[in-house]
């Protein structure tokens, strides 16, 4: 009988918040963690394994292990590599996840060697940053099934938009649909041309709720860019919301659920790019992974923030020496 299992590579602050999601989801029978630190990989999966013991536990097999627990995983998350830190200093810096892309390339190009040596059926899910340039190297250096690679992308960007528009109109964040698009990161824009408060549209607000100020895209998109800043330099890292996003995603593939998304995967025609660039996009995920892209229309704004993205990801890219940008 064939089992759901899971690898979690990198069990840092991000991956060790995967890794307790993972436990409670209770549709894994196997989980496996790999850490260049082994100490940690050890030590995350057995604080697990001790918890299969209480109530509300599933009795999952967690454990550390190594590239060849990829062979038969149904689902790989990565975390792995460092992340950016906050500044005692300077409780308002906001360090760019782009500087990170020398260091995280080099870790996304170990991690991915090992787990395609092992499988290129197993569907791999990104979290490492930046993440549009570590899903472009994943996605594209290893002669991995595109679809089956893909980056969380502007999945948590667009859960902190949705949370600062139901906050404006003191509404469930569950009633707003819409999402952010483009880099995860500085650059993500709102597509307010598609946001809407269970139907009703951007352009209608003003009509229904006529009592509270209308939005303004540009303070939205720095609202919710900010919002990762708050989380970090509060506690020094983020990861519930990234955690929930990864988790929600692995769901998604293991029921093949079909549930439309934005996530990272290199464009394919959309908005005049054919595999030069990966950013974010409502897709469709299933057992398969992205099994569609949606690259819906964008009006003129958001076009403009889109091209912008798009030279800002492609910085990072050249950075990496990736795609058309390889020495
Ligand atoms: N995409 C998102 O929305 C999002 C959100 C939060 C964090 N992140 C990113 O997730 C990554 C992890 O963040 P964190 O806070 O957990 O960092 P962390 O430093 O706490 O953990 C990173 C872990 O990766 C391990 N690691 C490093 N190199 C490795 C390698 N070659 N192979 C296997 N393991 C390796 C480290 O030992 C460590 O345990 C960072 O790149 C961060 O920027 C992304």
């Amino acid at each position: 009988m064939h089992k759901n299992k899971l690898v979690v590579v990198g069990v840092g602050h991000v991956g060790s918040y995967v890794l307790a999601d993972a436990m409670k989801l209770r549709l894994f029978s196997e989980i496996a963690t790999i850490d260049i630190l082994e100490g940690v990989s050890r030590g995350e999966a057995l604080d697990q394994a001790h918890a299969t013991a209480l109530t509300y536990m599933s009795n999952v097999d967690v454990h550390a292990g190594d590239y060849s627990d990829c062979a038969d995983a149904d689902v790989i998350i990565v975390a792995a590599g460092p992340s950016v830190l906050k500044d005692d200093n300077n409780p308002d810096a906001i360090p760019d996840r782009a500087s990170l892309t020398g260091i995280n390339a080099e870790v996304i190009r170990e991690v991915m060697a090992g787990i395609s040596t092992f499988t290129k059926e197993a569907i791999v899910i990104l979290i490492t940053n930046p993440l549009d340039t570590m899903t472009y190297i994943a996605a594209s250096e290893f002669d991995y099934p595109e679809g089956r690679v893909f980056g969380t992308g502007t999945m948590l960007d667009s859960a902190r938009l949705r949370k600062v528009v139901s906050q404006h109109y003191g509404i469930d964040p569950k009633s707003v649909t819409g999402y952010m698009m483009g880099e995860h990161g500085l650059t993500a824009f709102p597509v307010m041309s598609r946001l809407n408060i269970n139907g009703i549209r951007y352009d209608e607000f003003g009509t229904y709720f006529p009592e509270v100020q209308p939005l303004d895209p540009e303070e939205v998109g720095a609202a919710v860019v900010k919002a990762a800043y708050d989380v970090l330099n509060g506690k020094g890292w983020t990861n519930a919301g990234v955690a929930q996003a990864a988790i929600t995603l692995a769901q998604a593939v293991l029921l093949d659920e079909k549930s439309v998304y934005p996530v990272c995967t290199i464009l394919r025609g959309q908005y005049g790019h054919d595999g030069d660039v990966a950013l974010s996009m409502p897709c469709l995920i299933g057992r398969n992974g992205v099994e569609k892209k949606y690259g819906v229309s964008l009006d003129e704004w958001e076009t403009a923030k889109m091209n912008a993205s798009i030279d800002y990801i492609q910085l990072a890219m050249k950075d990496a020496k990736t795609g058309p940008f390889k020495g």
